[in-house]
């Protein structure tokens, strides 16, 4: 990857030779490759067998979680925040997991309906829940500082399975607590 920045550095029309950027095609290396870790996460390891018996079968929500992608278009930045809600069947998945979840997803290419439905998946898979709820509001900066240039519009987009999908009220219960915060 180091030789492919060196490359674009010069096709910038800049030296790649003069001092301020001898060593940035391996620090942009170095970058990229923690911005797309995501690839080389396993989910087995993330859960760690985090899964633990419980007979609370109410909704269990994570919200506000901060999160840092790339979309796959322009390999720009998009940030926003995840909200995670399940409700539990039996069992109930350790509180981290659930942002190492969104991470593993997060850090890699993606389009924020892929990664909204691919976190979904995810957790239900894990879970067994009877309903995932995610919610991610995000800003996507190949639309801020270049193309269409909006600074202020942010992309919502959700992911709702299970009782989350059939049970309207289940549904509203799930988007006013995460509105309250
Ligand atoms: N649906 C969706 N679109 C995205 C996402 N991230 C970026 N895009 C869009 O992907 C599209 C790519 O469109 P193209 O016309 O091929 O590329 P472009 O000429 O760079 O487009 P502009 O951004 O409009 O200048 C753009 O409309 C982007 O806004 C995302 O997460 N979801
Ligand atoms: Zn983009």
């Amino acid at each position: 990857m180091e030789e492919h920045f060196r490359a674009i550095i010069e096709a910038i029309g800049e030296d790649p030779q003069r001092n301020g950027l001898l060593r940035t095609p391996h620090r942009a290396a170095k970058a990229m490759g923690f911005l797309t870790h995501g690839y080389r996460q396993d989910l087995g390891e993330i859960v760690n067998g985090a899964i633990f018996e419980s007979s609370n079968d109410e909704m269990v929500l994570v919200r506000n979680i901060e999160l840092y992608s790339l979309c796959e278009h322009h390999l720009l930045p998009f940030i926003g925040k995840a909200h995670v809600a399940y409700l539990p069947a039996g069992r109930v998945i350790g509180l981290s997991k659930i942002p190492r979840i969104v991470d593993m997803y997060a850090r890699r290419l993606q389009i924020q309906e892929n990664l909204t439905q691919q976190i979904g998946n995810c957790i239900a898979e894990v879970t067994g829940a009877n309903g995932v709820a995610v919610v991610i509001e995000a800003q996507h900066l190949c639309a801020m500082m270049r193309g269409v240039q909006k600074q202020n519009s942010s992309m919502v987009t959700s992911m709702m399975l299970g009782r989350f999908r059939e049970d309207a009220r289940t549904r509203e219960e799930f988007l006013s607590l995460v509105r309250g915060g």
